[in-house]
C-alpha cells in the first residue's frame, strides 16, 4: 500500500461506500467489494507467501513431461513461477489489481493465482485464512490510512525478505493515521 497509495485509496474508496466508518466487515460483503477482491488477490500473487510450496517426497516413481521421478525423492514445486508466469500475467512484477476485474468491473477468480497450493494436501486453514486476510485488511484500511515513514529515505523493500519457507518482508516503520 505505501508503494502503491493509489490502490490503497480505491481500496478505502470502496470500503467506505460499502461499510462507512463505522460498520464492521462480515465475509457476506465480499459479493459487494470486488476491488477489495482484486486487491487481495492480487497481495496473494504478487507476494507469494510460500514460493517453494511445503516440500513433498514421493511415495512412488512416475513420469511427467520425459522425466522419470524415482520413488523417494524431495519435491519443490514453484508456486512463486506460477504467480509470475509472463504467459498468464501482463507485466507479472507490478501489483495492479484490476487485473483481476472483468470489464464490468467484476472480479474474477484466478484458477493461476494458488497461494494455498493445490491437491488433497493443500493448506488445511485456506478458508480461516481467507477470511482473516478479508476482515483484517478491510477493518484496518477503514480505520487508518497507512503513510510512509517521515524519518525514511526509503520505502520499505518489497523485493527483497526473509526467505524460509515463507517469505516475509524485513522489519519496517510506517505511519497508521487515524482516519
Ligand atoms: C495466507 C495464509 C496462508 C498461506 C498462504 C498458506 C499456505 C500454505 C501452503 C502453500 C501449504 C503447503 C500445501 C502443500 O503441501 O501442498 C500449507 C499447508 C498447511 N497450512 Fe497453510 N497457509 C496459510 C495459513 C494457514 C493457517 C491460518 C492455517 C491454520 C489455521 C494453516 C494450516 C496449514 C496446515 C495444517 C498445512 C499442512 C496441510 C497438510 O500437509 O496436509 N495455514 N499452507
Amino acid at each position: 500500500m505505501l508503494h502503491y497509495p493509489e490502490t490503497q485509496d480505491k481500496l478505502r474508496e470502496e470500503i467506505m461506500k460499502v461499510l462507512g466508518c463505522s460498520a464492521r466487515p462480515s465475509m457476506s460483503q465480499k459479493v459487494d467489494m470486488p476491488y477489495t477482491c482484486a486487491f487481495i488477490q492480487e497481495v496473494y500473487r504478487f507476494r507469494t507467501l510460500v514460493p517453494l510450496n511445503v516440500p513433498h517426497k514421493t511415495n512412488k516413481s512416475f513420469d511427467i513431461n520425459g522425466y522419470t521421478i524415482p520413488k523417494g525423492t524431495t519435491i519443490s514445486t514453484n508456486i512463486w513461477a506460477v504467480h509470475n508466469n509472463p504467459d498468464v500475467w501482463d507485466e507479472p512484477n507490478k501489483f495492479k489489481p484490476e487485473r483481476h476485474l472483468d470489464d464490468k468491473g467484476n472480479f474474477v477468480q484466478s484458477k493461476h493465482v494458488i497461494p494455498f497450493s493445490v491437491g488433497p494436501r493443500h493448506c488445511l486453514g485456506e478458508q480461516v485464512a481467507r477470511m482473516e486476510v478479508f476482515i483484517f485488511l478491510v477493518s484496518l484500511v477503514q480505520k487508518f490510512e497507512f503513510l510512509p515513514d517521515p524519518d525514511a529515505t526509503d520505502l520499505p523493500d518489497i523485493d527483497n525478505g526473509a526467505n524460509g519457507t515463507a517469505f516475509v518482508p524485513f522489519p519496517y516503520q510506517l505511519v497508521a493515521k487515524e482516519i
